[in-house]
């Protein structure tokens, strides 16, 4: 059995950024293993999440686990020493954990808005005024969602901003500093973070990413 740990993870996904960020924050050294996902997937990733077959995994030890916002959790509780990304209160905790799945909205959604045209994406964009709208509400005027630190629902969100922009807004139509200004200020804050910012690829890399996708799928 391999000891320590290996994250399958692919270069672009704002999913694996998450822990490639929290894996960051808490100064855990790991093997960073790219996989083969638009080709054939490899015995690895699918022996490792024969459920979803999906990256990120992170495997410990030779043991498995798989969701994004699970690997979070997991490294938040098998890591006791190494910095904590949840606050010590529980109710707070359940509020960070509630955020931090409700930002997976911003790519299940931002996705909607280059796969489809018409009334589809209308609504798409609809919805994504409504999460973003959310968002910038949550924060308010706090610098990070959970106040003064940088934690576990900025690293589980920040990494879905190069996807916003220009690519979501340009296919939605919006302007994020115009619909929620303070997450946009939010956003160049995390990105002063070493961890944030040596993980993200700049925008414009993913909406190459996403015409690539486009043309891999068809969609005109
Ligand atoms: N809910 C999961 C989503 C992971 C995911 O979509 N992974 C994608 C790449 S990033 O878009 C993936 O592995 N896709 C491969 C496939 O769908 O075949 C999580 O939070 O980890």
């Amino acid at each position: 059995i391999k000891k320590g740990l290996v994250l399958l993870d692919f270069w672009v996904s704002p999913f694996g950024q998450r822990c490639r960020i929290a894996l960051a924050e808490k100064g855990l050294p790991y093997e960073y293993s790219e996989q083969e996902l638009l080709g054939t997937k490899s015995e690895l990733l699918l022996r490792s999440n024969p459920i979803h077959k999906k990256i990120p995994v992170l495997i410990h030890d030779g043991r498995p686990v798989n969701e994004s916002l699970v690997i979070l959790n997991y490294l938040e509780e098998a890591f006791p020493d190494a910095p904590p990304l949840l606050p010590a209160d529980p109710y707070a905790r359940a509020q960070a954990r509630f955020w931090a799945a409700y930002s997976d909205k911003v790519y299940e959604v931002g996705s909607r808005l280059w796969k489809t045209k018409g009334e589809a994406q209308s609504q798409a964009r609809a919805e994504m005024l409504q999460v973003l709208g959310n968002l910038d509400g949550e924060l308010g005027e706090k610098p990070f969602f959970a106040g003064e630190k940088f934690g576990f629902v900025d690293l589980a969100l920040v990494p879905f901003m190069p996807w916003l922009t220009p690519s979501f807004e340009r296919y939605g139509g919006f302007s994020v500093a115009e619909v929620a200004p303070r997450l946009a200020a939010w956003a160049d804050r995390c990105m002063e973070r070493e961890s944030v910012a040596k993980t993200l690829y700049p925008g414009e890399k993913v909406d190459e990413f996403i015409t690539l996708l486009k043309k891999k799928y068809g969609i005109e």
